[in-house]
């Protein structure tokens, strides 16, 4: 089917529109257009006060001996530490993680305890692939409209330097026999019957489950569907990092809080991923996932990534009465899933208009986007998917492409090429970048869009906080 999308697309668009042209056209229409503010759907004006992460590292670097439970304690502990508020106001936390420790499987929870939190507040850990956090906010959204819980706390946390690496199927299954065996005997017997391939272990791989299929893998067969050329898959990468770094170099990422690691002199506070290189530098690197001719590679691909998250969600009124000063609204949003074969990475083409329409909104009244990079290849299909009247009707149900949404507004802060992108911390990064751009930008309406594994995706409306403050 991937070819045949992309027979079809190619067809449909000979002559791809350059984003430049499109970009002009369409930042003329923005600054023309008029300042909407959008309805609470829950009664409860529920706002999302301020949030954190840890520095993202890339894996094998400054946290590689740490356990993700400590990383998410910081974030937890950074979180409080930037919000002054009590740990006792808390009444409920809800944490994302991907790649789960198997010691920690409730690792929310665990990061609680570990913080310092009283055991009586109730913590449960969500997953959702890369969307988790995304996941753990909504969630609080839904116990606190449901009327159950005030104030929550979201966040997320990977840890890509350690990841759980099983025994082989064989070896597993002989092991238990062996634990149930009731004479040393029968232990001995089926010891006895250990063969060399046993001891292959399996190592778990960023990959779909029912496709069997690497996410890079897949990256690259959405790129050549949509046409998206090596070259422009460099050029957005590079555009990542060099925003990424300005963004890094004004002191725009406050929502960053320092780290200590133990044995380790100082204390980490910054992105280590950020990485400008030249033109030529990129062209130089060989394909990382199809092999020889694929066109992604390790440097317009997100990397593998250590870090964690937390943010602080409550209503309005609680804000209020704890003298805080709410970053913005949390309006809306919407999750959709879609085919893991072929549309893998296209949640953002399917989120944005459904979460649009259902606000009354269009695609100009958008002051910030934060959409998740998960490869260049990934955004530019979903620019071109959303350029498409062909993938509208064929695909989104719609008589007209969504549009090409101001690339001057449009992950200004770099991405998760560039910042990194631990799986479940990602969520709040792009809420917080989100809040943080609305203030800095003078914005008033934010969107946010990720893709994850399982074909699905996520789109969330963020509206401007009149107390805000990007720090
Ligand atoms: C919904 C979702 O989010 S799906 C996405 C989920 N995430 C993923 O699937 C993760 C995808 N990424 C990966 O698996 C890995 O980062 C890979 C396979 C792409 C690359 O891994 P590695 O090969 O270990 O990367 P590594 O850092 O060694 O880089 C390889 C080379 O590229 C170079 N390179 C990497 N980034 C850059 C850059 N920005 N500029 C220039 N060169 C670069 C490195 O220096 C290195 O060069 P060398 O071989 O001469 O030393």
């Amino acid at each position: 089917m991937a070819s045949q999308v992309a027979k079809s697309f190619l067809k449909a668009h000979s002559t791809t529109a350059k984003f430049d042209t499109a970009r002009r056209a369409l930042s003329v229409g923005a600054a023309l257009q008029q300042r909407k503010t959008l309805p609470d759907r829950t009664g409860k004006n529920i706002v999302l006060v301020d949030g954190v992460r840890t520095p993202f590292l890339v894996s094998f670097t400054d946290y590689a001996r740490m356990m993700p439970h400590e990383l998410a304690r910081h974030a937890l502990l950074g979180l409080l530490q930037k919000t002054g508020i009590s740990k006792d106001i808390i009444d409920y936390i809800v944490y994302g993680t991907v790649i789960q420790e198997v010691k920690t499987s409730n690792i929310g929870r665990e990061a609680a305890l570990a913080a310092g939190f009283s055991d009586k507040t109730p913590a449960h850990t969500v997953t959702m692939a890369c969307i988790s956090s995304n996941q753990a906010i909504t969630t609080g959204i839904g116990m606190i409209a449901a009327g159950v819980y005030d104030v929550i706390v979201a966040g997320g946390v990977e840890f890509m330097s350690d990841v759980p690496i099983r025994h082989s199927r064989k070896m597993r299954s002989l092991l238990l026999r062996v634990n149930r065996a009731k004479t040393p005997a029968q232990r001995l017997s089926l010891l006895a019957t250990i063969r060399p391939d046993f001891f292959a272990p399996e190592l778990p791989a960023v990959a779909e489950f029912s496709s069997g299929e690497t996410m890079g893998h897949s990256a690259d067969r959405l790129a050549a569907a949509f046409g998206a050329s090596r070259q422009e898959q460099d050029d957005y990468a590079l555009r990542s990092h060099r925003l990424a770094a300005a963004a890094q170099e004004k002191g725009y990422f406050t929502d960053l809080i320092p780290v200590k690691v133990d044995g380790k002199d100082g204390l980490v506070e910054k992105d280590n991923g950020i990485r400008v290189s030249t033109p030529e530098q990129l062209a130089k690197l060989k394909p990382a996932f199809v092999k020889p001719h694929g066109t992604i590679t390790a440097a317009n691909a997100s990397f593998l990534t250590d870090g964690a998250s937390a943010c602080l969600v409550m209503t309005e009124a609680k804000a209020k009465e704890l003298g805080l000063k709410p970053k913005a609204y949390l309006r809306d949003f919407t999750y959709v899933a879609q085919d893991p074969v072929d549309q893998l990475l296209l949640g953002p083409t399917y989120g944005i208009p459904k979460i649009l329409d259902k606000a009354g909104l269009k695609i100009n009244d958008i002051d910030t986007w934060e959409i998740h990079e998960a490869f260049a290849g990934q955004i530019l299909a979903n620019l071109k998917a959303m350029d498409s009247d062909w993938f509208a009707q064929t695909y989104l149900g719609r008589q007209t492409k969504v549009g090409t949404p101001d690339l001057n507004k449009w992950n200004m802060w770099g991405g998760s090429l560039s910042i990194g992108h631990p799986f479940a911390a990602t969520g709040v990064r792009l809420a917080m970048h989100t809040a943080n751009r609305l203030v800095r930008e003078d914005g008033q309406i934010g969107v946010i869009s990720a893709c994850a594994a399982g074909g699905q995706g996520v789109a969330m409306l963020l509206e401007r906080h009149p107390d805000a403050t990007p720090n």
